[in-house]
């Protein structure tokens, strides 16, 4: 049966060329012109991915899709952008978008995306966390390569995986999105006495409070409107091996109880069930780096923090290893020349001088995309300016006269003005866009905070 996609792009000209190229392709096409056709659609038929442009005009694509994750959690989605803001697409793939591509939109790398997504999909079904979700029992250990980098501080985080990976050890992982949390943990656990057991991870920042305990723990019939079926939680899944919590900071607080009680008593109870079943089960957990917050205003125990906490491993920012960069996008070029079939050798010397420059606010997801969507467009063996954004070349460009400026100790009210943006954009990146919470870090009013992001254009 053909997947269905469900396409949200007010542009009625590009929304029908879009659908007609889909449908083209052997997909079921259902096509909305704004957000609020687009909810509605969802109560009559729940399509397999939602291919959403950032712009619509009720509502904007990272809101749409928030509502898409309450209502439809199983449909996987993709934002559209117009300005390869790559801000809007942290904070896409932070609200559970697999991917997002930027308009002018490429057919194939389009197709390429909407196929991976589908694909993941259907290993990853929130409401049936079936054996599919995790690794599953048995599983060999991966060739997956583990690119360490050459600076100090990578090689001891690769040591400290190495270590504490054969311990009994919890582990919490700390890091900006898409520095690697995921993949460390997964490391850990193919490096760990468990390794040919499960892995199963759940993105606790997606989970509603609802859902939340159920994903976990799991449910018996009739627990809650809804619950057709006994359901086995993420607990039992992994049980005998690793699982990964990731962004475990946002857990509902109640919940926070009953994984604490998991944690010491190794014992879990399904929702709506009286019977406790004993799991041993190795957690890895992860979260940016604002957990002391989270505890200072008491939305996270920190009885379970001391628990999750046994080891500590921190994630450094691709910007503050800048020199591991040509490993990674070794790396990254080799899976691409092989999953598109290419030859590319390299980028030129004015690529690399670009990426030196600019700041990766999406860290190695960032650079993975970027490599592969120019690898793509790429038909020379060499990649240049014309196949990476443009906004990262204006954007290091930018760096490059900001740095120049404040070495020749000039522009004073500049450099201030540009490290003021950066930090406000990198505490609204670590709350997840809250702007009240990101103006009490800032310690300033919401109204500033207002002002500050109309002056320094930041989309939050
Ligand atoms: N050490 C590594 N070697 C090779 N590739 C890596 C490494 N670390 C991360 N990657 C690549 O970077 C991508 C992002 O990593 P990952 O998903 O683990 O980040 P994350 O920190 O968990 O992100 P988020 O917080 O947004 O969930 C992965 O798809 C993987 O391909």
């Amino acid at each position: 049966m053909p997947q269905t996609i469900l396409v949200v792009d007010d542009d009625p000209s590009f929304n029908n060329m879009l659908s007609a190229f889909l449908k083209r392709n052997n997909f079921h096409v259902n096509s909305v012109f704004s957000s609020a056709s687009a909810l509605a659609s969802l109560s009559e038929q729940t399509p397999d991915l939602v291919l959403t442009d950032f712009k619509l005009p009720d509502m904007d694509g990272l809101e749409l899709m928030r509502e898409i994750k309450d209502r439809a959690p199983n449909a996987s989605m993709i934002l559209m952008t117009n300005y390869s803001d790559v801000r809007t697409a942290v904070k896409s793939i932070q609200l559970g978008a697999f991917e997002f591509v930027t308009k002018p939109v490429n057919p194939d790398e389009l197709l390429l995306t909407v196929n991976a997504a589908l694909k993941q999909s259907t290993k990853s079904d929130i409401n049936q966390p079936s054996e599919a979700k995790s690794l599953g029992k048995q599983k060999a250990v991966s060739d997956r390569k583990y690119i360490v980098g050459r600076g100090a501080k990578a090689r001891q985080t690769w040591e400290h995986i190495q270590l504490v990976a054969p311990t009994k050890m919890g582990v919490l992982i700390l890091g900006e999105s898409g520095t690697g949390k995921e993949y460390a943990a997964k490391m850990i656990h193919e490096s760990s006495k468990r390794s040919n057991e499960a892995f199963a991870a759940v993105d606790c920042g997606a989970l509603s409070k609802e859902l939340a305990a159920s994903e976990l723990f799991g449910h018996v019939k009739g627990a809650f409107t809804g619950a057709l079926a006994d359901k086995k939680g993420q607990f039992e899944l992994a049980n005998g091996g690793t699982l990964f919590l990731d962004e475990v900071g946002n857990l509902p607080y109640e919940v926070q109880v009953q994984l604490l009680r998991a944690l010491q008593e190794k014992k879990i109870r399904k929702v709506g069930s009286e019977k406790d079943i004993d799991v041993n089960v190795r957690i890895i957990a992860a979260t940016n780096e604002r957990m002391a917050e989270a505890i200072d205003e008491q939305q996270f125990r920190l009885d379970l923090y001391h628990r999750l906490n046994e080891f500590e491993l921190k994630l450094i920012p691709l910007r503050e290893r800048i020199g591991d960069l040509d490993e990674y996008l070794t790396h990254f070029l080799e899976e691409a020349n092989a999953e598109l079939e290419k030859a590319i050798k390299g980028v030129s010397p004015e690529v690399n001088a670009v990426f030196q420059q600019y700041s990766w606010p999406g860290n190695l997801r960032e650079l993975r995309n970027v490599v592969r969507r120019a690898a793509l467009l790429c038909q020379v063996e060499e990649i240049g300016l014309a196949h990476i954004p443009s906004t990262l070349v204006e954007e290091s460009r930018s760096e490059e006269q900001e740095a120049s400026a404040s070495t020749n100790g000039y522009d004073l009210k500049n450099m201030q003005e540009h490290r003021e943006k950066e930090t406000i954009e990198r505490v609204l990146m670590e709350v997840r866009y809250n702007k009240t919470k990101a103006a009490e870090l800032l310690n300033i009013d919401r109204t500033t905070l207002y002002n500050k992001l109309a002056k320094y254009n930041i989309k939050a």
